[in-house]
């Protein structure tokens, strides 16, 4: 396909070696072709050139200074990728792999997830290769302090509105939020994922996950299944996992693994969500932990996983969560998955499957949720706390769960039906991708050339 090698030779070209970013620039442009060629007016409009090009990109040093008194740097960043359909939104990761072309990639997913939530909102991402681990408390708040002193000047709940992603959770946008009150004098919904004393909606601490389990639910209903008694495996430790781990014991399933950068464990009678929570919510540790509290757990430390394999893909399970980074599963875990009579796998990280493990789900015909449509209920939530914020109310749990609930079924009617339009049903890739796109692009022709 032409118009797909020509993209990614001018982006490799002009913005090199950010692979992350060509492979979710490929996924999409592949899974166009069906509408490009069905309506002339996108490529008559210079959409993909026009799409695949943030609209802004800004890159900054944060500087701040250590326990130790010593001054150190780090890279900061906020690409505000497009606003055509409401202001920049997404998340901020601070993680020591970050760098522009990560942050690229995660801006060009939220276009698309944004899109699919069916809100006002625009794609953006941001953050920093700064790494929380092992820094104390106070160090966590200068270091967001400093961040800030210089995102402040960007951002505004119509202009930008960040919120949490890897290594970013409710404590740092507190000090992220503390400073930026500090810097202009306003309480603005300027952040998602806030406190709950302080202008945060409940749910958006659980969204993201109980929002990849009810996209599994819709494609489990669908085939007139549910997830009732199923094993389950689950990657990452962190706020997307626990809330899936959650929700699948809500819903009556067994999730039976979580992982971290340190090494997973695999309890056969269920993970224990209490433990989990404690040791990473509370305590702050490794998984390591988690053993030591249940012996008839079983822990393997990442020296010991076999060469390119992640072994929670290993464990038989009929549903997989990945929920833990981008390209942590590959062809051969997807291979083993499908080998082991697993039938369901539903994104809640960004980017977790490789290409080549996507083709083996497809290929498989197994229900597969690409991370663009099962995660979306972490955005989601964070567009319903900016409309609490602008209307200066508080929903309840259960009317902020109730609505979740609906985006992600509407988000599920509005991937299968157009997979179905363009002759695949079944094929949740290019519904997501076509029903995304499609919504940003045709929003662009008619705001003209900008
Ligand atoms: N927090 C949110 O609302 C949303 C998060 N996501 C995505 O979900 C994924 C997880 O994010 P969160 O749970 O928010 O982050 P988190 O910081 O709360 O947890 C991340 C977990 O993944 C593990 N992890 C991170 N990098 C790793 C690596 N290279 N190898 C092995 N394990 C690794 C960490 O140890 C931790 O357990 C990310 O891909 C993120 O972009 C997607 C949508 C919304
Ligand atoms: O809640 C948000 O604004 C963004 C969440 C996020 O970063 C994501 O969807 O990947």
């Amino acid at each position: 396909m032409p118009y797909v090698q020509d993209t990614l030779a001018a982006l490799r070209r002009t913005s090199p070696a950010q692979d992350e970013f060509y492979q979710a620039v490929e996924e999409i442009l592949l899974s166009l072709r069906p509408l490009l060629d069905r309506d002339p007016r996108y490529r008559a409009n210079n959409i993909i050139d026009r799409i695949v090009e943030p609209e802004r990109q800004i890159m900054f040093r944060v500087t701040w200074i250590d326990d130790k008194g010593r001054i150190q740097v780090n890279k900061g960043y906020r690409i505000q990728f497009n606003s055509t359909l409401g202001p920049y939104k997404g998340g901020l990761r601070f993680h020591p792999s970050v760098n522009a072309g990560i942050i690229k990639f995660l801006g060009f997913e939220q276009i698309f997830k944004n899109a699919l939530t069916g809100l006002p909102i625009g794609g953006a991402k941001g953050g920093a290769n700064f790494d929380p681990k092992g820094k104390s408390d106070n160090e966590i708040m200068r270091f967001c302090q400093s961040f800030m002193t210089e995102l402040y000047r960007h951002i505004g709940p119509t202009i930008d509105v960040p919120a949490g992603d890897i290594g970013v959770g409710m404590r740092e946008i507190g000090y992220l939020y503390g400073q930026y009150k500090r810097l202009t004098g306003s309480y603005d919904g300027v952040l998602t994922g806030k406190g709950l004393k302080w202008g945060g909606s409940l749910v958006r601490k659980e969204a993201t996950g109980y929002g990849a389990v009810y996209l599994a639910e819709n494609m489990l209903r669908a085939k007139k299944e549910s997830l009732e008694g199923r094993v389950c495996t689950v990657s990452g430790a962190g706020n997307v996992a626990i809330y899936t781990i959650e929700k699948l014991y809500q819903l009556g399933a067994i999730p039976v693994t979580a992982s971290d950068s340190g090494g997973m464990i695999y309890h056969k009678t269920g993970i224990n969500l209490e433990t989990l929570k404690r040791i990473k919510e509370v305590e702050r540790v490794s998984l390591e932990a988690y053993v030591k509290e249940h012996p008839d757990a079983v822990y393997t430390p990442v020296e010991q996983y076999p060469e390119g394999r992640n072994p929670v893909w290993s464990i038989p399970c009929e549903a997989a969560f990945p929920s833990a980074t981008q390209n942590e599963l590959n062809g051969e875990d997807a291979a083993e998955l499908v080998r082991n009579g697993c039938k369901l796998v539903c994104e809640g990280a960004n980017m977790p499957s490789t290409p080549e493990a996507i083709d083996v789900f497809l290929d498989a015909k197994i229900a597969f949720g690409p991370g663009k449509a099962a995660n979306a209920g972490g955005v989601a939530t964070s567009q319903l706390e900016m409309s609490q914020n602008a209307s200066m109310h508080q929903w309840s749990f259960e009317e902020v769960d109730r609505r979740l609930r609906e985006i992600m079924a509407n988000i599920y009617i509005s991937i299968s039906e157009t997979a179905a339009e363009f002759g695949e049903p079944g094929n949740f890739v290019l519904g997501a991708n076509i029903a995304g796109f499609r919504k940003v692009a045709d929003a662009m022709i008619e705001q003209g050339a900008v």
